[in-house]
């Protein structure tokens, strides 16, 4: 298997606090791996080390056998922006752009022009159903639509890995695993891996391999 994105004892320190101990985790390409756990038990610290926001204390990631530590901060976030796309629980749109210019904002940070950009952005909210809704404001749409608009904006760019902080705790449950199979069928549709930290067994059922964190160590979980 071709393992894009790797960890190895990986360590996560606040203060005196160790969040994240001794952590090794493999994705490969096209991947849908699910970290569940308590909270407070390191999910959101290991996936901010996965991703290259936070610098772990101890041990090293790479992606596509680079470690983040040998790239200079430039190197790093434009990794981070035109390799990795980000869903969080509430979406977080720019509330003053539309619809379509949210799900557009990484390629147009990539210095796609606007034309390109727009047309690349339609296509991936038509195809999470809401073409309709390309000139409305985040404000003016529904907690489902919107967490779907983060999901197409993550995506839009094809990136290599989405990470995604509990992508549907905000949602009731019926709107939570409709968004989660458009986001996971869309993923799997371009071969994005995905990282999804989840507190919800039934989303980690829908993913390929699944993680438990306890305390803040990880234990990979083996089909039975
Ligand atoms: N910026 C920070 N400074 C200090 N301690 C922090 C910080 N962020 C998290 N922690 C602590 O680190 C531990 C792990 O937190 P983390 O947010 O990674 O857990 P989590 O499993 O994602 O929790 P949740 O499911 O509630 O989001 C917790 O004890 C938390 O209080």
């Amino acid at each position: 298997m071709d393992v894009i994105l790797r960890a190895r004892g990986v360590d996560l320190l606040y203060g005196s606090q160790r969040a994240v101990r001794g952590a090794d985790f493999a994705l490969c390409r096209g991947e849908v791996a699910a970290v569940m756990g308590a909270s407070g038990s390191g999910k959101s610290s290991l996936l901010y080390c996965l991703a290259g926001v936070l610098a772990p204390s101890k041990g090293a990631v790479s992606f596509e056998g680079v470690a983040f530590s040998g790239l200079s901060d430039d190197a790093l976030s434009t990794l981070r922006r035109e390799r990795f796309g980000f869903v969080f629980q509430y979406g977080e749109l720019l509330p003053e752009l539309t619809v379509e210019e949210n799900a557009a904002l990484p390629l147009r940070l990539a210095g796609q022009r606007k034309a390109p950009a727009h047309a690349a952005a339609g296509e991936v909210l038509e195809r999470l159903g809401l073409g309709e809704l390309k000139q409305w404001r985040p404000s003016q749409v529904s907690g489902g639509q919107s967490q779907r608009v983060a999901v197409a904006r993550a995506l839009v760019h094809r990136p290599a890995v989405v990470f995604a902080d509990e992508p549907t705790g905000a949602l009731d449950s019926a709107n939570a695993a409709a968004v989660l199979e458009e986001f996971l069928r869309l993923a799997r549709s371009q071969g994005t891996a995905v990282v999804i930290v989840t507190h919800d067994a039934d989303v980690a059922a829908h993913a390929d391999s699944q993680y438990t964190m306890t305390d803040g160590v990880l234990t990979q979980r083996v089909a039975v």
